[in-house]
Formats: C-alpha cells, structure tokens, sequence
C-alpha cells in the first residue's frame, strides 16, 4: 500500500473521506505519524479480520491469526495484531451495535471488516482518527453508535461493555519462548543481548530454546528480523529435535510453510547435508522462501507440490534418510496459543456440528494418506526414519515411525 500523499496546501476544504478501498485518503486534515500508523493499521488488520472470519466460517483457515499478521505483507504488525484480536474480543457486541444503529448499510456492507476496526478503535480503543471515509462514518455516527450500546447494556444488566465481552479474555497467559538460531549465534549470545531488558533463562528440556516473561514482544527486536532467533513454541521445537537428523542427512520435510521446523532441521544439522522442504500452498511457499531467507540456511532446497507427489524411487531422493511430515491439522490441541477462542466458531455452540465434523475428516484422511505415503517411500538408504505430528480433533497424537 502506498503512503499516503504529501499535505494539501490548502486545508480550509475540508477533511478527506476516501480511504475506505484500501488506498489512502487524497486529502488527509492530519498527517502526523502516529495518523498514518493507525489509518495503515486499521487498513491491515481488516486485512486479516477478512481472511480469519472468512477462514473460519468457511473451516477453510488460510493460517493462524499470528502467522496472518506475521507473514512479510503486513507492515505495522504490532498494532496489527493488537487490532485484530481487540476486535474479535468485541466482534459481537460491534456487529449487534452496528446492525442495530443501521450504519453497515449495503455500500458499507462490502467493507464490513474495515468499518468493524474502525469502529472498535474509535469506540473503545486509542482511535482519534479524523481521515479516511471507513473513520469518518463511525465519527458522525458516534452518537447513535454510542446510544445501540447503552442500550444493549440495558438490556443485558451490565453495566460496562467489558461485563459483556470479559469471559472470553479468560486464559492463562504463557510464556514467550523462542528457538536461538545456531547457524547464526548462540544462545549465550543472546542471552547477554537480552538480558540487558529482559528476564531470560534457558529451557530445561529443548536444547536452545530461551524462555522469557508471557506478553515479551520481541516480533520486531533486530534478533528476531535478522534470523538469530525464531520465535517458536515449545512444542514445535520438539519435533526436529526428536528426529535427531545428523550432519550430512538429505531429510524431506513433507509440509512444510512457514518453514520453523525446516529451519530448525538446518540449525541441528549445522548447516550440512541437504533438506527438501515441500509446500503445496503457493502463497505459503512464499513465507517458507523468506523464513528459509531468514535463517541463513544454504542447504535447504524448497518446492512448491504436493508432498503425495514425491517419487522415492526418482534418484534425486535416493539418498534421503529422514521424513519430517507434519501435515495440516485442526488446532484443536493448540487452540489457546492460535487465539482461536477469539473466533466466532469458538462461541458457538457447534463445535461438534456436520461441517466441523466434515473438516475434521477430511484433515484425519489426508494425514493417514500422507502418514502412509512417508511409509510408503522405499528410499534406497537402507535406514530412515521419520516424525510426523498429527493432531487430531479428539486424539492428539504424536507418531514416532521407525
Ligand atoms: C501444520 S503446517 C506445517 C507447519 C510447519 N511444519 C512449521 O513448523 O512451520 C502444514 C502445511 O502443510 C501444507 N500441506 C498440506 N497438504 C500438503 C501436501 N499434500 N503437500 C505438501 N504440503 C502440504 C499446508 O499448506 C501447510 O502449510
């Protein structure tokens, strides 16, 4: 998205109203950075809030709500990501206060997310916005927007919005943990750099992993944008490591976007022997390229196809000894540290309904079909083994094959 434009000379013409497709406005009355960061951020979290409530109402998630944020195309992730879990945290309240008022008529329909941000900064978060058309509607219905509100306290018996939205905010915070990086430092390099502002301490269990104090935000520290660290969950990180691929191993990771254990797989392999990570997604091969850019991994080679696809009897993987196959899954068992309680699916008394059902299904014969694809694979070495994680609804499981 291109900034926005230089300021008008003439301001007495009134404030801007464009905005609202995603362009910046032509005429903003302010300019000051912390306007064009919260316009951006609004913009790019819409963005987002349009790819998760279109994910989740179709089951058809296009990624995380952090991996969303975090992939290379939004710029302002911080607020971004603030943005979009505040707004889902409010998302009912904002839909039945917006529909009620009959502010989301048909032309506005279209940017429902967009006015829904906007909305839930202007009404209850740091919003003070006065350009962009989405900002301009919320501020001259404030009033009636203000009034739905009180009503819908009213009528409920509670007397502040946060009675309404509290007990989905309910869960126990955990702490950062993130991966050192070992192609290019060490963890006690980064433990002196972040010591000097952080507590941190390494994990007992997972050889360099750091743990640091819930709520540590590190998504924009120079350790984490050059690559010295990843910030990857605990349970993540186990997966490489219990594979063990030594130095000099070739290793398919069968699915492998955003690419945190293909990197990892590097880290315990020093950087020798090869790894052919495999993603069927495009967009999501593209977020592998970068975390594979990131790491500063030379001896990973990504493809963008169908794992199912692989040939082992093509010579190119003859010498392949290990398979990482950790396939596409419901999130069920990781559903607090996705966010996905913020989701409307999660409210709704359907978790076991025919489409939830369906999805699930479909997830579990894809892994079995992947899982016996891996074992199907005839390599010519003589041993390999492989890990493959795959949650499923009701039975996290975890199979070690050998
Ligand atoms: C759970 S994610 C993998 C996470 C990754 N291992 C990591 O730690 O960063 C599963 C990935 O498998 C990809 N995928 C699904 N079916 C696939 C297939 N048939 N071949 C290759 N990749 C596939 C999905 O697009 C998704 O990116």
């Amino acid at each position: 998205m291109a900034p926005p434009p230089p300021q008008r000379k003439n301001p007495s013409r009134g404030p801007a109203v464009t905005g609202g497709n995603g362009r910046p406005p032509r005429r903003m009355a302010s300019r000051d950075a912390a306007e064009r960061a919260a316009f951006f951020a609004r913009r790019e979290a819409a963005a987002v809030l349009r790819r998760v409530l279109r994910g989740d109402a179709t089951r058809r998630s296009a990624g995380s709500i952090k991996s969303l944020v975090y992939s290379p195309t939004v710029r302002n992730k911080r607020a971004t990501f603030a943005l979009v879990c505040q707004t889902l945290k409010y998302l009912p309240i904002l839909k039945e206060v917006l529909g009620s008022s009959g502010v989301l008529n048909s032309k506005w329909k279209k940017q429902e997310e967009l006015v829904v941000v906007t909305a839930y900064d202007i009404l209850f978060g740091q919003g003070t916005a006065v350009s962009g058309s989405a900002e301009q509607l919320i501020l001259a219905n404030k009033d009636i927007l203000s009034s739905a509100l009180d009503r819908i306290c009213a009528k409920r018996n509670v007397s502040s919005v946060e009675d309404l939205v509290g007990q989905k905010t309910a869960v126990k915070p955990k702490p950062r943990f993130l991966r050192v990086n070992t192609l290019k430092t060490t963890a006690e390099s980064v433990i002196e750099e972040l010591s000097k502002i952080h507590m941190v301490y390494k994990d007992d269990m997972v050889p360099d992993m750091l743990v640091l104090p819930p709520g540590t935000d590190l998504h924009s520290h120079p350790l984490v944008t050059n690559g010295k660290v990843f910030l990857q969950g605990k349970a993540s990180c186990m997966v490489a490591v219990a594979l063990n691929p030594k130095p000099g191993w070739k290793v398919i990771d069968a699915c492998a976007a955003p690419g945190n254990k293909t990197v990892h797989l590097a880290a315990l392999m020093n950087g020798e022997g090869s790894i052919i990570a495999c993603e069927l997604n495009k967009e999501r091969a593209k977020t592998l390229q970068h975390t594979v850019r990131r790491s500063g991994a030379n001896n990973i080679q990504t493809v963008n196809g169908d794992f199912l696809d692989i040939d082992s009897k093509d010579p190119s993987y003859a010498e392949v000894r290990a398979i990482l196959l950790d396939p596409s899954c419901s999130g069920s068992g990781i559903s607090t540290e996705r966010l996905d309680y913020l989701l409307p699916s999660h409210s709704r008394d359907d978790q076991d309904d025919a489409s939830t059902s369906s999805r699930v299904m479909k997830l579990s014969a894809f892994q079995k079909k992947a899982l016996s694809h891996a074992l199907s694979c005839k390599f010519q070495f003589p041993q390999w083994r492989g890990w493959s994680t795959a949650p499923a609804r009701f039975t996290r499981q975890r199979m070690r094959m050998s």
